[in-house]
């Protein structure tokens, strides 16, 4: 991995108005999805395009722990993936996933597939992170899981010996990825299950990617108003999958130009994506930008920006991302429904209220949402951004040091977890720009 200083302060955007064309690295979800499915299908597969970081690594290695055969050549963003055909091959493994969320909850879900004991565990905040309603919905179709120090939070053993299958009720209100692991092992379950939903049902387009990954793959669950998911026994077949950028990734530099008032085009996204963030685009819309969607390309340029009210529950990984943007808006910005951020890397809203604040914000913080009022005479620094170990709070918080002189990011390293490279590639483009 790269080395980092312990902070970085931000040179201000000096030049002309960026007009470049970016293209992210591969997207977390969908790597750790294909690395999950492929891990457990008929047959070797390749990935291409896909994602080396903290995130990708820590869900590789546990695989190889796992006694699968995986060979990562980062230089080509390839991973071979040789399929254990529904055997997991250890019968006893100690899963170290760092403070990766679907990691955690995807392999939790795998391994009570299995036969054996299998200990999970992660970063002192992932051990904060939970897990309950998963391990409670796997103990109901035959697993015995269990959350070691009784927190409803990693540490997590499976003493596993096959799912049964039947019927499963699952939360959907804290994290879509106890619903998407689930779905991922369910078509190694002996008979057939239904799964429901208990109340609502946060980042939708998640469980979308996931039903769609798991199709490409050969299986084939179906689905009531995503209320209802219906997983019959198959196998997974393996194959070679094109893993695409990342949506995530992509709206800081669909903000970079909202704020700049540059061009900026994200190649490898657009209307054929399958990843529910390309939606950050149509808030930059809203809030006065110009979009041109192509089936694999999104053009944004900035322009006079106007404060939103946004549901933003399924595309909440963008949630900093626009909370940056609101400050160089006319008006206030209201962003509603993302309560259940604050069980991520950090208390997002706790952190994005902070930190805006330290540059001049007014920030009211609701306990789902933020709103968010620009200083009227615009953000002022110098400010020091603490970075909470969040990688997007360092990556959103960047962008306002491209506006506000002054503005350093602390720990700037932490964006390891899903883009090692975010400094060389905005650099990059600063120097194109110039
Ligand atoms: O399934 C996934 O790949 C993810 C689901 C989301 O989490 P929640 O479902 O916990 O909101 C998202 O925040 C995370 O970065 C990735
Ligand atoms: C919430 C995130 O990750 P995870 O839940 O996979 O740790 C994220 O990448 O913003």
């Amino acid at each position: 991995m790269l080395e980092y200083p312990r902070e970085l302060p931000i040179q201000p955007w000096n030049g002309p108005p960026p007009r470049a064309s970016v293209r992210v690295p591969g997207s977390k979800s969908l790597t750790n999805r294909a690395l999950i499915v492929a891990a457990m299908a008929e047959g070797p597969s390749t990935l291409t395009g896909a994602l080396d970081s903290e995130d990708t690594r820590v869900m590789v290695e546990a695989l190889r722990t796992l006694g699968v055969g995986v060979e990562h050549d980062a230089k080509s963003a390839t991973i071979r993936i040789q399929g254990c055909n529904g055997r997991l091959p250890a019968r006893e493994a100690t899963l170290h996933v760092a403070n990766s969320g679907t990691s955690l909850r995807f392999l939790t879900a795998m391994v009570a597939t299995g036969v054996g004991t299998y200990h999970l565990d992660g970063t002192p905040r992932m051990r904060e992170r939970p897990v309950a309603d998963l391990l409670e919905s796997l103990n109901g179709l035959g697993a015995r899981a269990t959350s070691d120090l009784g927190t409803g939070c990693p540490p997590v053993t499976v003493e596993a010996r096959g799912l049964e299958g039947g019927f499963a009720s699952i939360r959907g209100d804290v994290s879509s990825q106890y619903l998407s692991g689930l779905l991922m092992a369910l078509p190694y379950a002996r008979t057939p299950t239904t799964i429901e939903i208990q109340g609502l049902l946060v980042s939708k387009p998640y469980v979308a990617m996931t039903l769609a990954v798991m199709r490409d793959f050969g299986a084939k669950p179906s689905e009531r108003k995503f209320r209802r998911f219906d997983v019959y026994p198959s196998r997974y077949q393996g194959r070679q999958y094109a893993v695409e950028p990342d949506a995530s990734a992509a709206s800081y530099f669909m903000a970079l130009a909202a704020i700049t008032g540059g061009t900026i085009v994200i190649e490898g996204l657009g209307t054929e994506s399958i990843q529910g963030d390309v939606a950050f685009a149509d808030i930059l819309e809203h809030m006065g930008c110009t979009v041109a969607r192509e089936p694999n390309r999104i053009t944004v340029a900035g322009g006079p920006l106007r404060g939103v009210d946004v549901d933003m529950n399924a595309i909440s990984d963008t949630v900093m991302t626009m909370a940056v943007v609101a400050l160089f808006a006319e008006g206030f910005t209201r962003i509603r429904n993302v309560g259940h951020i604050r069980h991520k890397e950090t208390d997002r809203i706790a952190a994005v209220a902070s930190e805006l604040r330290k540059l001049g914000a007014t920030v009211d913080e609701l306990p789902d949402g933020l709103v968010i009022t620009p200083p009227e005479a615009g953000a002022t620094g110098p400010a020091a951004i603490a970075t909470y170990d969040d990688h997007r709070m360092a990556m959103s918080f960047a962008l306002a040091g491209l506006k506000v002189p002054g503005v350093t990011i602390l720990d700037p390293g932490c964006v390891a977890k899903t883009y090692p490279g975010f400094w060389e590639d905005l650099d990059a483009l600063r120097s194109s720009s110039a």
